[in-house]
């Protein structure tokens, strides 16, 4: 059932409603799980759960699940599609082409991604994937997380400012928690410099905007890839006009394949809890 109405939807049917379906973009903050008196469960459509108040279903024994694993390959091949985007200017090469430029003269040469060293902020499944990627590149690895994985073959930097000093193209793939807001901040952008990238497949408050629009427009950085931005759909419109950005609305599992998978998790979560059986993929 759709409604434009959210107010009066919660008025008729607060007392019927068992379970949640959330998305990166519509989650359930404490106000609307305490108005929701029934509510048995919170399935979310992705795998980021930054929309929902963890602490307050924990509180009322409100299971919440997402949809790991099926998402990773997308959102990782988008990663490494948006740093060639950016590096080899794929996008603006496709706008000289179709704007005739071409006749007017050869596009201006681009910079190589084979080789860079790429330092990725947070080895999880997703930050996994990309260095899998980045490895065919012959991309040297090294990775910040809150501790070091003892079995990684990637090199540990217990600073994202030390990770953001080693790198060309800096990826952020954690999870949004209030300790990794704002984790690539003006120091970090300054330690990246002017030869560095940031592509951010993560969550848009993972980067200050601001901070990083300005390091853009002052050179201070090399370019950016984003995926996600702080205040969506709303993109800073200074960017607009640099060719240094590749700018996507938040597609990185939107393909069909990935899509339907998530949605039979999500289904499928629900199931086994009206079932009573075991949740496929709980967070909490
Ligand atoms: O952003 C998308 C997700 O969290 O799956």
């Amino acid at each position: 059932m759709e409604s434009i109405n959210r107010t009066q939807f919660l008025k008729d049917h607060a007392n019927s409603i068992r379970a949640i379906v959330g998305s990166f973009s519509h989650g359930a903050d404490a106000a609307l799980i305490e108005a929701l008196p029934k509510l048995e469960i919170i399935s979310c459509f992705g795998v980021g759960v930054d929309k929902i108040d963890l602490g307050k279903c924990k509180e009322n024994g409100i299971p919440v699940t997402n949809t790991p694993d099926v998402l990773t390959d997308d959102v990782a091949d988008l990663t490494i599609g948006l740093i060639l985007a950016l590096l080899r200017r794929i996008c603006e090469c496709d706008r000289y082409v179709r704007s005739g430029n071409w006749k007017n003269g050869d596009y201006k040469l681009t910079t190589k991604f084979s080789g860079k060293t790429v330092g990725i902020i947070g080895l999880g499944r997703i930050g996994t994937a990309v260095a899998k990627r980045a490895e065919a590149f012959n991309c040297p690895i090294s990775y910040y997380s809150r501790t070091e994985k003892r079995l990684s073959k990637y090199k540990y930097y217990p600073s994202v400012v030390e990770l953001a000093s080693n790198s060309h193209v800096l990826v952020v793939a954690c999870p949004l928690t209030p300790e990794t807001r704002h984790i690539v901040n003006r120091k970090v952008l300054n330690a990246l410099g002017p030869k560095g990238v940031v592509i951010n497949i993560g969550r848009g408050p993972h980067v200050d905007e601001s901070e990083l629009v300005s390091a853009l427009l002052e050179g201070r950085i090399g370019g950016a890839g984003l995926d996600v931005f702080e205040d969506e759909p709303n993109v800073p419109e200074e960017l607009f006009g640099l060719e240094n950005v590749v700018l996507l609305p938040h597609v990185g599992s939107a393909t069909v394949e990935t899509r339907t998978g998530m949605a039979d998790l999500v289904l499928a979560n629900l199931e086994a809890h009206f079932q009573g059986k075991s949740l496929l993929t709980p967070v909490v």
